[in-house]
């Protein structure tokens, strides 16, 4: 008997996301992030929360350890803070027990390319693209040792679409499709699970930033069915999960369509129709 438990602790100690690996989620105080906390919780996943609002993640983090029995931490930070940002990289470094990290915070905010203030841009950026490749670099590392473990991605369908009239955030958001895609490329065959998932518009307080009345809008999704159908793709470890997309060929023909052009991308000559005078 105590053999078997030494053992047991030894396999624990060398390798312990074979266990139910532990979930560090941002953006986790309220919306899609707080959904997915509440999910995994459900799965039996201990959690780490990180975002700004600790109150609301006291209370989220006490319902849930009394509804799940998990263990959840709370990592305070704001994400667009260096000092607060390394705190997460450490914790994502350090902690061999975090085995999936999602990637959630983000926000959004109104007005054209002209109206918005160039430093309230250089802070989307930092939120929804740079604190993401600080995070994917902090745990990868660690992963990849492992040959386990997942990171979640959250961009948009607006990444999809400069049409929408949303050109920074949706620029931060394609940003994360072409991370989320180059990460699996590299990351993938070593083992880790890389997933984007690209919801579009979804009933939270992320409206409330836009300034947009979420009850004026058409097709709003609940967030409850955005995260329930994300984590269907997640369990089919999909690469890229859009759920309000219906007919997926859309997404596959786009996707064909780039990865046919790949072979015709790099060339010694320019194109025969810029070799002629306009
Ligand atoms: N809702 C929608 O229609 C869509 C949302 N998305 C994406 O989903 C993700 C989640 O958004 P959603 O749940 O809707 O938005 P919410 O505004 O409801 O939640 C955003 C979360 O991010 C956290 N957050 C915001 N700023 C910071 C910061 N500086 N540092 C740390 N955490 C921060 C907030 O917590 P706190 O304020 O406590 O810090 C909150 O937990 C975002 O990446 C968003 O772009 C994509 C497509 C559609
Ligand atoms: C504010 C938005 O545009 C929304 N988060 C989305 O990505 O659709």
């Amino acid at each position: 008997m105590m053999m078997i438990m030494n053992i047991g602790s030894i396999i624990e100690k060398s390798n312990p996301m074979s266990q139910i690996p532990a979930v560090l989620i941002t953006g986790a105080s309220t919306g899609i992030g707080a959904t997915y906390a509440e999910r995994f919780a459900r799965r039996g996943h201990d959690l780490v929360l990180v975002a700004r609002d600790v109150v609301r993640m006291e209370a989220l983090a006490s319902r849930l350890r009394l509804e799940t029995n998990v263990k959840i931490d709370i990592l305070p930070a704001d994400l667009t803070q260096p000092t607060d940002l390394a705190k997460v990289e450490t914790r994502l470094r350090d902690d061999a027990h975090i085995g999936i990290l999602i990637n959630n915070a983000g926000t959004a905010f109104g007005g054209s390319f002209i109206d918005q203030s160039v430093d309230d841009m250089t802070r989307l950026v930092a939120l929804n693209a740079t604190a993401l490749v600080r995070l994917s670099g902090a745990i990868a590392p660690r992963l990849v040792k492992a040959g386990e473990g997942a990171i979640v991605n959250v961009g948009s369908v607006v990444g999809l679409a400069p049409e929408f009239g949303m050109t920074v955030y949706g620029a931060t958001k394609a940003f994360v499709l072409f991370l989320s895609q180059g990460l699996a490329h590299e990351l993938g065959p070593k083992g880790v699970y890389i997933q984007a998932v690209l919801p579009a518009t979804t009933r939270t307080e992320i409206w409330d930033h836009v300034g947009v009345d979420v009850n004026t809008m058409s097709n709003v999704m609940e967030v409850t069915d955005l995260v329930d159908a994300a984590l269907v793709g997640f369990d089919r470890r999909e690469l890229v999960t859009i759920p309000p997309l219906h007919d997926v060929g859309q997404w596959d023909a786009v996707d064909g369509a780039r990865k046919a052009m790949l072979g015709n991308l790099v060339n010694a000559l320019p194109a025969e129709r810029y070799r002629t005078l306009a």
